[in-house]
C-alpha cells in the first residue's frame, strides 16, 4: 500500500513500507498473540510489502485475527461514556496544517474588525456549560482547546511571561487586556469545569506545553497543579504521527515526538490516567503508522498509564493540507479497518481501542467494532474539531442510539466511566435508556428531543 492520499512524488520520506518480514509470518505471530515487530506490523498494515494495493483476502485475515484478539483481551462488551465536549477557545498560533478548528489569535484582539468564527469562554462560561450538561447525566467533560496567547497556568506563570522583553515573539504571550474575551488561567478553567463531581478529562501534552512555556517547570509539576485544581485524566491528542519527518510536514509548529512522550509521562507521574491517539490518513505511509504504534507501546510498557487508544481518521475537506494540494483525500475504508486491526494486534498492552463515530459515522464505526475495537466513544453533546474540518457525522449520540446500534451487531451495550472501571450493562428490551454513572444521572434519557446529529442512527445507513 502506498500513501494513497499524497499526490505523486510530493514527499521523499526516509521511512517507507518495505520490510524483510513476510506477511504469512507476521500473520502467524499475530494469531498466536506473539509480540509484533515494526516489520511485522508493516506487513499486516499493507497486507504485504511485496505487492501493491490492499489484498482483500489478506485484509480479511488481519481483521479476523484482530477481532479474535479483542474478544480474548476484553470480551464482547461495547462500551461508551456519557460525556460532553467543551472547548474553551479556538485561538491558536501553532498553525497545524491538518487543523481547521483554530483561528489565528490576532483575530481575537480588541479592535480586529473582520468577522471570524472563533470563540473564547471565560471560566464562568465554561462552568455554566458543564453545569447544564451535568443535569443531563454526563459522567465526563472533555476539554481540548487552542493555545490562546493570554492563557497561562496561574498568576505566577503570568508574571514570568510578562518579565520577557518581547513576550509575544519569545513565548507566545499577550495579556488578556489585548483581547475581547479572557480565558483566565488553566487552573481557573480546571476549577470551573470540575464542578459537581464530574470527571474532568483535559490538558493534552500540547496544552501542558503551553501551560509551562517560558519556565523551567516540569510536566509533572504542571499536571500536579492542574490535578489539585480538579483535573482527573489527560487526553493524548497532539500525537498526530509520532515520527519527526511527518511532523515536519503537517505540524512544524507543534511539540516534538519526544516532548509529547515527556508530557504524557509527566501526566502519568502526577497520578493521572491518559489516553493516546494517532491522527492518520494524510501524508504519512504505513511505516509511519506502525512506528507510531511502537512509540505508544513503549510508553505503555514503561508506565501502564494509557487507558485507551484512539485512531482519529483525518478529515480533509476544509484543511490547509487539502487546500494546498498536499493531500487529495483522507484514509480509504481499507486503511481505516487495517489501522484499527493492527492497533489491536500491535498494542498488546493497551486494553481499550476506540472506534470514533465522529470520524467514521455509524456504519463504519460499527464495522470497526468487528475489526478489533471495543469502545464506541461518547455522547459528546457538541463537537467543533471534526465539524470545522468538514466532517458530517453530527455532534451527539443518545443512549437509545447506542443501544440500538450495538445490539444490532449482537454485542452487549455497556455504559462506562472514563477509566473503564465502572460499567453498567444496558438491557435492550428496557428502554428508553439514559445514563446512570454520572453524579446527577438517574437513567433519564439525556436529550430526548434531539436526534442523532448529521445522520440517522441506523446500523445499516
Ligand atoms: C484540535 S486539537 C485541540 C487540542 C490541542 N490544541 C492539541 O493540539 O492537542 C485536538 C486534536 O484534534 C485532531 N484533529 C485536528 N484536526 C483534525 C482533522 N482535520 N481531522 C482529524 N483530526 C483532527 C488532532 O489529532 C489534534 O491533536
Ligand atoms: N474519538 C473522539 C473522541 N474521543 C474521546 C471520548 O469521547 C472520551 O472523551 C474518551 O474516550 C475518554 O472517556 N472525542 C471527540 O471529541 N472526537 C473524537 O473523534
Ligand atoms: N478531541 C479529539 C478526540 C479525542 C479527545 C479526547 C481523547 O481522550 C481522545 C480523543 C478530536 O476530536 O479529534
Ligand atoms: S491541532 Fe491544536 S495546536 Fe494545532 S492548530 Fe489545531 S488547535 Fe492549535
Amino acid at each position: 500500500m502506498t500513501d494513497a492520499s499524497v499526490p505523486d512524488g510530493e514527499f521523499e520520506f526516509e521511512h517507507r513500507p518495505d520490510t524483510d518480514q513476510s506477511f504469512e509470518n507476521a500473520l502467524v505471530k499475530a494469531r498466536a498473540g506473539d509480540r509484533l515487530s515494526v516489520a511485522d506490523g508493516i506487513e499486516l498494515m499493507t497486507t504485504g510489502t511485496d505487492r501493491p494495493g490492499v489484498d482483500p483476502v489478506r485484509k480479511e485475515q488481519v481483521l479476523e485475527a484482530a477481532d479474535r484478539r479483542r474478544a480474548e483481551m476484553v470480551g464482547d462488551d461495547v462500551t461508551f461514556v456519557a460525556n460532553l465536549n467543551n472547548n474553551v477557545t479556538t485561538a491558536c498560533n501553532t498553525g497545524c496544517l491538518f487543523c481547521n478548528f483554530k483561528n489565528t489569535a490576532h483575530q481575537f484582539e480588541t479592535g480586529y474588525d473582520d468577522d471570524h468564527t472563533g470563540f473564547t469562554k471565560t471560566p464562568a462560561e465554561s462552568r455554566a456549560v458543564v453545569e447544564d450538561a451535568l443535569d443531563t447525566g454526563i459522567y465526563e467533560v472533555t476539554s481540548v482547546s487552542g493555545l490562546h496567547p493570554a492563557f497561562v497556568l496561574n498568576e505566577e506563570h503570568r508574571e514570568i511571561l510578562e518579565s520577557y522583553d518581547n513576550p509575544y515573539a519569545e513565548v507566545d504571550y499577550k495579556p488578556p487586556a489585548a483581547y475581547d474575551d479572557d480565558p483566565g488561567t488553566y487552573v481557573e478553567q480546571m476549577r470551573a469545569m470540575s464542578v459537581g463531581g464530574v470527571h474532568l478529562h483535559s490538558m493534552t501534552p500540547e496544552e501542558a506545553y503551553h501551560a509551562r512555556r517560558g519556565t523551567d517547570w516540569s510536566y509533572e509539576d504542571v499536571y500536579r497543579e492542574l490535578k489539585d485544581a480538579g483535573l482527573h485524566s489527560a487526553p493524548g491528542t497532539a500525537a498526530e504521527i509520532l515520527v519527526p519527518e511527518v511532523r515536519d510536514v503537517i505540524c512544524p509548529g507543534k511539540i516534538s515526538t519526544d516532548e509529547w512522550v515527556a508530557g504524557m509521562e509527566g501526566a502519568i507521574a502526577a497520578g493521572l490516567d491518559v489516553t493516546a491517539t494517532i491522527m492518520y490518513g494524510h501524508v504519512e505511509n504505513a511505516a509511519h503508522r506502525v512506528m507510531h504504534l511502537q512509540v505508544i507501546r513503549d510508553l505503555q510498557d514503561r508506565t501502564g498509564g494509557i487507558t485507551e487508544f484512539v485512531p482519529l481518521s483525518f478529515v480533509h475537506q476544509n484543511t490547509p493540507l487539502y487546500d494546498r494540494g498536499l493531500v487529495t483525500e483522507g484514509a480509504s475504508d481499507a486503511e481505516d479497518e487495517l489501522m484499527i486491526a493492527v492497533s489491536r494486534l500491535f498494542l498488546d498492552n493497551v486494553e481499550n481501542l476506540q472506534s470514533s463515530w465522529v470520524k467514521f459515522g455509524n456504519a463504519k464505526g460499527l464495522k470497526l467494532l468487528n475489526c478489533g475495537a471495543n469502545d464506541f466513544m461518547g455522547t459528546i453533546l457538541s463537537e467543533e474539531i471534526t465539524k470545522r474540518a468538514g466532517g458530517g457525522y453530527g455532534e451527539y449520540r443518545s443512549f437509545d442510539d447506542y443501544v440500538e446500534m450495538i445490539s444490532a451487531i449482537g454485542r452487549p451495550a455497556v455504559e462506562r466511566s472514563t477509566d473503564y472501571r465502572e460499567r453498567r450493562r444496558l438491557d435492550p428490551g428496557d428502554g428508553p435508556h439514559g445514563p446512570m454513572l454520572g453524579p446527577r444521572a438517574d437513567g433519564t434519557p439525556m436529550l430526548s428531543d434531539r436526534d442523532g446529529g448529521g445522520e440517522p442512527a441506523h446500523a445499516d445507513d
